[in-house]
């Protein structure tokens, strides 16, 4: 089917979308009444979060994603004002909600992601039916699982949407990053953990980091791009290997910083910047996430002017 002439050429898939519940307090007393000021609650999930973070560095998307019925109506007022488009194949029930304890104090976040809706290989199929006829060049898969489909969910995705050329960018963690590795992401994004359990040894430094990111380039990932917290980011790209490290900022949180590389990286992917812009926009997306204005409404959304500052800070070293 010919791409609809409105359709934004990249897209973003959540299977496991989220409400977010987050609430801050200076220390959390477990065990104890835990009284706090107001508490946030807003549309989330890893490919929304990426899709928002799409809008602010300037480049339309769509977000697709399995969504409790109950949820469609709040997550498509949600994404409106920031012109991203959407497709929901909707389950039976509401969507999970997560919890995130930012400890003010610790500068600590616990998440609590329990389950979601039970979905369905018919939902996964529907999913991919609508993606391949909207015809997107870039497609990014992001989070966990839904109950009810099987490990290897990300891998058939990834099969349905292979054609064309397109694009097939990948982050998720556990024994789904490992189904979906033979379907063959162009990107991946691991944190130092996530490679690590993937890999199923240690990785103590930057060498063991290089090492593990090359098996995966020999694996047939063209882009892999592994995530250190503080410490930056290790850039393993076609034509270039780095370590970008971002300029100091005030944490406020650590929630959807993965994403906002991710989307830092799909922007530079769908731009064709190299080696170095990617590393550097990538790496100033993942800052503003951090440092954002929690407190402000709808979670507080990184300015651009304020990314282009930190991916300018960004200190960039090739290895
Ligand atoms: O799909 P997962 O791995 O449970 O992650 C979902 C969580 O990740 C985030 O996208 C942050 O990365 C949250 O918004 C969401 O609650």
């Amino acid at each position: 089917m010919p791409p609809d002439a409105a359709t934004p050429r990249i897209a973003t898939v959540t299977l496991s979308p989220a409400l977010d519940l987050t609430i801050r307090m200076p220390r959390l007393q477990a065990g104890e009444v835990n009284r706090t000021g107001p508490a946030e609650l807003r549309p989330a999930g890893k490919g929304v979060n990426v899709a928002v973070m799409l809008s602010v560095l300037g480049e339309p998307s769509l977000a697709a994603a399995l969504l409790g019925e109950g949820d469609v109506a709040a997550f498509e007022a949600f994404l409106r004002p920031f012109g991203i488009a959407s497709e929901f194949v909707p389950l039976p029930g509401r969507c999970r909600i997560n919890v995130k304890l930012v400890e003010t104090e610790a500068g600590q976040v616990t998440d609590i992601n329990p389950a979601g809706p039970q979905a369905s290989g018919e939902a996964l199929r529907q999913i991919a039916a609508r993606l391949a006829a909207r015809a997107p060049e870039i497609v990014v898969m992001s989070g966990s699982l839904p109950p009810g489909l099987p490990v290897d969910a990300w891998a058939s995705l990834m099969q349905a949407l292979a054609a064309d050329g397109r694009k097939l960018l990948l982050d998720t963690s556990g024994p789904a990053l490992e189904a979906a590795l033979p379907a063959g992401p162009a990107l991946l994004k691991p944190n130092r953990a996530e490679l690590s359990a993937l890999l199923g040894r240690p990785l103590p430094d930057r060498a063991a980091l290089i090492e593990g990111a090359l098996e995966l380039r020999a694996r047939g990932v063209e882009q892999v791009v592994v995530s250190d917290g503080g410490a930056g980011a290790l850039f393993v790209l076609p034509d270039a290997t780095l370590w970008a490290r971002p300029p100091k900022v005030a944490l406020t949180t650590t929630v959807g910083a993965g994403d906002a590389m991710v989307a830092g990286l799909t922007a530079a992917l769908a731009r064709g910047l190299d080696a170095e812009g990617t590393a550097r926009l990538a790496t100033g997306c993942a800052a503003a996430a951090v440092s954002r204005d929690v407190g402000a409404a709808g979670g507080g959304v990184p300015l651009l002017s304020e990314i282009e500052r930190l991916a300018a800070a960004a200190e960039v070293t090739p290895l």
